[in-house]
C-alpha cells in the first residue's frame, strides 16, 4: 500500500503522558502545556481524563485546565471518560469530544477500570447515547493490541471484536493501544490486517507505547498497512499507571521528524513542538524523553 500524503496526529502527552509522571504537575503548568501544544499546528490534543482521582490521581484538575486553556478554534480538545459519571462531569466542564477505553484483555481491564471487557463496554453504551445527543463525537481505545502485563499475547482477533464492539456503539475512530510497547513491526501488520477485515483502515489509529524501542517502526509497518492516525506524546512522556514497567507514548517530536523524512503532511511545527516538549521536562525535572528533541537541543 502506498504511504499516505497525510497524517493526523493525536497529541495525548497531557493525559497519557502527565498521568503517569510521578512528580505533581500543577493546572497552570497542564494548562501551558496544552496552550504551547495548540500554537504548534497539532489539530487534536486530549488534554485530561474524567476518572477517579482515587485511581489517578495526577488527572485531578482536568476540569480546570480546560477552564483555563486558550481554546484554538482549528484544534479538538479530548477528554477520557471511563463511565457515566465521567461524560456528565467532562460535559460541565466544556469538553466538547471525549474518549472512552476498553481492553482486548480480560485482566488488564479489571485492573484499569474494575469491571470486565463486556461490563466496560455495557458501561460505554449510555455514553455513546448521550453523545450522540450533544452531537459530540466518540473517540474509542482499545488497549493490550500486541501484549497484555498480566495474560501475554492477545489474539488479533479478540482485539478485532471490541474494536468492532466500540465502532458498533458509535465511536467514529478506534486507536489500537500497544499499552506495555512489546509489539514489532511484523506483529503490527498482521493485527492491522485481521482487524481491517472488520473496520475500515480509515477508522483505525495506531497509539504506540516506546518501552522496547519498536513504536517508530511499529509506526512505519502501521503506515505501510495504510493507517494515517498516530497518537504520541511530546517529549515522550508518561507510560500507564496499570501496565508496570510501560515506558511513554512515542515522543511526538520522533514521530514527526518520520513523517517530515517521509514527506508526509501533518501541518505540525517541529521547533515548536520541541519547545513545548522541553517545557514540561524542565517542569517535571525529567530528562526529555524524545531523542528529535536532545539532538535539536543540544546541536
Ligand atoms: C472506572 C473507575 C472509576 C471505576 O472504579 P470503581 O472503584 O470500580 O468505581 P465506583 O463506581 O465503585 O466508584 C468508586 C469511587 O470513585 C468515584 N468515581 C467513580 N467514577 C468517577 C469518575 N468518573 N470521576 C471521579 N470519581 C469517580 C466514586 O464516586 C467513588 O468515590 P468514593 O465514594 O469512594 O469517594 C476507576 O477504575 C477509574 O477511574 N479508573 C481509571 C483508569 C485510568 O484512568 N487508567 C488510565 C487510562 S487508560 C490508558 O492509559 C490506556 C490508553 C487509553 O492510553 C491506551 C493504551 O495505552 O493502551
Amino acid at each position: 500500500m502506498p504511504l499516505p500524503e497525510k497524517v493526523r496526529m493525536v497529541e495525548v502527552g497531557p493525559r497519557d503522558g502527565l498521568q503517569n509522571e510521578s512528580r505533581p504537575v500543577s493546572v497552570a503548568d497542564k494548562t501551558r502545556l496544552v496552550d504551547e501544544l495548540s500554537a504548534t499546528g497539532l489539530s487534536y490534543i486530549e488534554v485530561g481524563s474524567f476518572v477517579s482521582p482515587k485511581w489517578v490521581p495526577q488527572m485531578a484538575g482536568s476540569a480546570e485546565v480546560f477552564a483555563g486553556i486558550q481554546r484554538n478554534e482549528k484544534v479538538t480538545y479530548a477528554a477520557l471518560t471511563p463511565n457515566f459519571r465521567g461524560f456528565e462531569d467532562a460535559l460541565a466542564a466544556g469538553v466538547r469530544e471525549v474518549a472512552v477505553f476498553a481492553s482486548a484483555s480480560e485482566t488488564f481491564s479489571q485492573r484499569n477500570i474494575n469491571c470486565s471487557i463486556s461490563e466496560s463496554l455495557e458501561r460505554f453504551a449510555p455514553i455513546l447515547e448521550a453523545a450522540r445527543l450533544h452531537g459530540m463525537q466518540v473517540r474509542g481505545y482499545v488497549s493490550c493490541v500486541l501484549g497484555c502485563p498480566y495474560e501475554g499475547r492477545i489474539a488479533p482477533a479478540q482485539v478485532a471484536a471490541v474494536a468492532n464492539e466500540l465502532l458498533g456503539m458509535g465511536c467514529y475512530e478506534i486507536s489500537l493501544g500497544d499499552t506495555i510497547g512489546v509489539g514489532t513491526p511484523d506483529k503490527t501488520r498482521e493485527l492491522f490486517n485481521v482487524v481491517a477485515g472488520r473496520i475500515a483502515r480509515g477508522k483505525l489509529a495506531g497509539h504506540f507505547h516506546d518501552t522496547y524501542g519498536q513504536a517508530l517502526a511499529n509506526i512505519y509497518a502501521s503506515l505501510l498497512e495504510g493507517i494515517h492516525v498516530f497518537d504520541s506524546s511530546v517529549a515522550g512522556l508518561g507510560g500507564c499507571p496499570y501496565a508496570k514497567g510501560a515506558s511513554g507514548n512515542v515522543a511526538s517530536e520522533d514521530v514527526l521528524y518520520l513523517l517530515d523524512g517521509l514527506g508526509i503532511e501533518t501541518g505540525v511545527d517541529l521547533d515548536r513542538l520541541i519547545n513545548a516538549g522541553q517545557g514540561i521536562c524542565d517542569v517535571l525535572g525529567k530528562v526529555n524523553g524524545s531523542k528529535v528533541a536532545k539532538a535539536r537541543l543540544s546541536a
